[in-house]
């Protein structure tokens, strides 16, 4: 699908849809308890769709209904399916969640998955799965089988590659009922998002420990300790707002004419991608806290340096503003976003140099040097829904028309981005095939 969009600056409220980090957690947790749960969360998206796919094939029910999914666990081994198939499509979380998932539960299973996913880092996990008594064909693609059951004991990952190795081990310990320890040397990145896996942990009864240890070779580690319990389901959940996309919008509000609120988002939120307002507030916007709301109001921006270490996924967005403030913006550690869904660091860039921002590559650094305006054109959305969503923001401030190739990569995280966009007088219309309209209705919601 090709978007193209006449620059008009953005205004006005729109709601948070559900965060797909807590979803996939909530309803992974939900499917191993000791009951049903149901799961209230107002919006759904590709990868929600995939953990939800993969936990209906190992034998659990997720079925949507007004306000969430009801979840009834994983059935009793001797009445699961045997060698099911578990299509990740193109989500990293629900590859490397639900992996360590199908191994303690001892599933012979078939991973499947689509687009980059196969490329993305996996043998940190796959080795410790081996270690702890599982074997693999096909490591390094897909299909991935998956053979043998789990142990508990303790597992080492690095802190430096991705953070879903971590939540995912977490997530299958409780399966055990036995103690279960992972020490993660280094520094974690994305830390914010294994809080939030003890947070989904917590609310089903199992309360992680966590201490800093000193390590053989001198340097400091983190060890997890799951205790020895295993799920309880309080009966309902909540999924709350998501910061990572409601970022987009809140950055329209810097960089345009007017306010943009986003409402249906918890202030003391433990997702990282809620320090889009520390951001905000240091490139010089107006930051409006309300109890479940933020809005931002355009001010004169001015770029800073910042690391993108705990916050990988507003690095798109972040990154479009600083093209758009005074001086110079650098965002550091930048590395582990090239093994996203596209290699960020350069589809950034490209795209927004081909807008006509003064962008470059500096190591694992992005350096911006903001101009008063852009000037528009024609990009690719690179398979990856935070490319489609920056780009679509940035050209609310360009001087010409932008047209974005791929501009269906918005539904692995957010269907509803267009019709939001349009909802705050954002102008866009679509093409697919030959014909031109004016709704999103077929090909994004
Ligand atoms: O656990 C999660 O929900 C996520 C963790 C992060 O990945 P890494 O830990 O690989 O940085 C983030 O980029 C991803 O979008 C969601
Ligand atoms: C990287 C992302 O997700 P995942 O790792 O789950 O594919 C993302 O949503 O930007």
């Amino acid at each position: 699908m090709i978007a193209r969009i006449t620059p008009a600056p953005l205004s006005g409220t729109v709601p948070a849809i559900a965060s797909k980090s807590v979803a996939h957690r909530l309803i992974i947790v939900a499917a191993l308890a000791d009951r049903p749960t149901h799961v209230l969360c107002n919006t759904t998206c590709d990868d929600i769709e995939a953990t939800a796919g993969c936990l209906e094939a190992l034998g659990a029910r997720v079925e949507a209904v007004a306000d969430g999914f009801m979840v009834t666990p994983v059935a009793a081994e001797s009445d699961r399916p045997h060698a099911p198939t578990l299509d990740c499509k193109e989500s990293g979380s629900t590859f490397r969640f639900m992996l360590p998932v199908a191994c303690a539960l001892g599933s012979e299973a078939i991973f499947t998955g689509a687009e980059r996913l196969g490329q993305r880092p996996i043998t940190a996990l796959t080795d410790e799965l081996f270690a702890a008594g599982c074997d693999f064909d096909g490591i390094g693609g897909f299909p991935l089988r998956t053979h043998g059951r789990m142990r508990p004991g303790r597992f080492q990952l690095p802190g430096d590659v991705s953070s879903q190795f971590i939540s995912g081990i977490m997530l299958a310990a409780p399966i055990f009922g036995h103690l279960t320890e992972i020490l993660v040397t280094g520094r974690i990145e994305s830390k914010p998002y294994v809080n939030l896996t003890i947070q989904a942990l917590k609310s089903f009864g199992v309360r992680i420990e966590t201490e800093r240890i000193a390590l053989a070779d001198g340097t400091q580690g983190t060890l997890f300790t799951v205790p020895d319990v295993v799920y309880r389901s309080p009966g309902t959940v909540q999924v709350e707002g998501d910061w990572s996309n409601a970022a987009f919008w809140l950055c329209a509000g810097a960089m345009g004419g007017s306010p943009v609120c986003v409402d249906g988002l918890s202030l003391t939120s433990a997702q990282g991608d809620r320090n889009i307002l520390a951001a905000l507030s240091r490139f010089g916007a107006g930051v409006r806290r309300s109890t479940d709301a933020a809005t931002i109001q355009p001010d004169k921006l001015v770029g800073f340096e910042m690391s993108a270490q705990d916050i990988p996924d507003l690095v798109p967005i972040v990154a479009a503003v600083a093209a758009l403030a005074d001086g110079t913006t650098v965002i550091r550690d930048c590395k582990r976003l090239r093994m996203k869904e596209s290699d960020r660091v350069a589809t950034v860039t490209d795209t927004l140099s081909r807008l006509g921002a003064d962008i470059s590559i500096d190591g694992d650094s992005i350096v911006v040097r903001g101009k008063p305006q852009l000037k528009g054109g024609e990009v690719d959305a690179h398979n990856d829904h935070r490319i489609a969503m920056m780009a679509a923001i940035a050209a609310t401030r360009c001087a010409g028309e932008v047209t974005i190739r791929g501009a269906e990569a918005v539904n692995k995280s957010y269907p509803l981005f267009f019709t939001h966009y349009r909802q705050l007088g954002g102008q866009v219309s679509f093409e697919e095939g030959r014909s031109w309209h004016q709704s999103t209705a077929t090909c994004c919601i």
